[in-house]
């Protein structure tokens, strides 16, 4: 047994270098040096641009597309670093703030050759870092070298890339009494992934019959209508209406899961929320940052429900995608119980959009 960091362990430590805008090397042979646009300093850009001839600046293939960028590469595309390129102009090409007040970002050169794989995966792992989808890259002969002779941590993408997509493994923390408001008799039980990344959690309500399909939530977490009684979406009321009903019925799980701002973390969904008040709706948003319309990952809901012994529930969802994510990861949705409840004039057209473009039922 080693002491030094698995994989797992290097995949957490890659993601606070990127936030705190430390570049992390990926490869084993020759590699890609990448920095978080969104974190970048002056200094580091300049030093990287230093480097070498291909600097890029990697966004997805949906940023590309309101940049009116060729993304040749299909999800990302990389975008030739002018030799004039400062901090201010990454961040105008990776973040739509200004998109409005300053259109003219371009022309824009996209590269075309060679393989775009090591891109690829460090635009996933700023995005799994909860920060904007984009990357600084330079390529390096050898990777292992220079991420010692700079102190970086040095990520192998044959590892890291699997890992990355891994379905996550939880331990269970603790279990312990929480009287609610909604319903007395309710535990809640804490989930750490092994990963390092967000803890879940889960409130059991009563002592639900593990043979039988549970009255269950799989609540994604919403900071501004969970805990602020914003009237922006509908988060709040769902999150009682869904512990009360399990309350009056005497029984029921709901998962409550750190996925803020549909998987995007809360800093990116505050973007959103500007971008929506630019005009834009909670999809189109998303977009312009460089998102997908939903960047869960549901394995981690099914996954829980697992640990906790249900295998059968009553889904309360609005959201069919959930449906067959739950079916999709083995677990049997026998009935869908409908939660229409909170809306209210600020959230009559963000209701309408995700069941105009995201299928929700109304
Ligand atoms: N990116 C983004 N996320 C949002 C926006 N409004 C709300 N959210 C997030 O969307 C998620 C809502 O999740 P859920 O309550 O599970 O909603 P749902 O997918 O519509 O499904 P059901 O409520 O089960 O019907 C939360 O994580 C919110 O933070 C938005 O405009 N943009
Ligand atoms: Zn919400």
């Amino acid at each position: 047994m080693t002491l030094a960091p698995d994989i797992t362990d290097l995949l957490s430590r890659a993601r606070a270098d990127l936030r705190m805008g430390v570049p992390v090397v990926l490869g084993a042979g020759s590699g890609l040096v990448v920095a978080a646009a969104e974190t970048i300093s002056p200094g580091r850009l300049s030093t990287i641009m230093g480097m070498g001839q291909s600097v890029d600046l990697v966004v997805t293939g949906r940023r590309a597309e309101t940049l009116k960028a060729r993304a040749y590469d299909g999800d990302v595309a990389r975008v030739a670093l002018p030799s004039d390129a400062t901090v201010d102009w990454v961040q105008a090409i990776a973040d739509p703030a200004d998109d409005l007040s300053r259109p003219m970002k371009g022309p824009l050169v996209t590269r075309r050759d060679g393989d775009p794989q090591l891109h690829r995966l460090g635009v996933m792992l700023v995005k799994s870092a909860r920060l904007l989808p984009a990357v600084i890259a330079v390529p390096v002969t050898d990777a292992v070298r220079f991420a010692e002779d700079n102190a970086l941590t040095c990520l192998d993408p044959d590892a890291a890339a699997p890992q990355l997509g891994a379905t996550l493994v939880f331990d269970e923390v603790i279990a312990a009494r929480v009287p609610l408001r909604a319903a007395q008799n309710a535990r809640l039980h804490v989930f750490r992934p092994e990963d390092g990344s967000e803890e879940h959690y889960a409130i059991e309500i009563g002592r639900p019959d593990r043979a039988k399909p549970v009255l269950a939530r799989l609540h994604s977490a919403c900071f501004t209508g969970d805990l602020l009684g914003s009237l922006k979406c509908d988060c709040g009321p769902q999150l009682n209406g869904a512990l009360e009903a399990m309350g009056a019925e005497g029984a029921g799980v709901l998962l409550y899961l750190n996925q803020e701002g549909r998987g995007i973390g809360l800093a990116n969904k505050m973007r959103a929320y500007a971008l929506q008040d630019q005009g834009f709706d909670t999809v189109e948003a998303n977009h312009r940052l460089g998102f997908e319309d939903d960047e869960r990952d549901f394995r981690i809901g099914s996954e829980l429900l697992r640990k906790l012994g249900f295998s059968s529930v009553r889904l309360m969802t609005n959201n069919p995608a959930k449906i067959d994510m739950m079916q999709h990861c083995g677990i049997e949705v026998a009935e869908r119980v409908p939660l229409k409840v909170g809306e209210n004039p600020h959230n009559t057209a963000y209701l309408a959009t995700k069941a105009r473009k995201s299928g929700h039922m109304l």
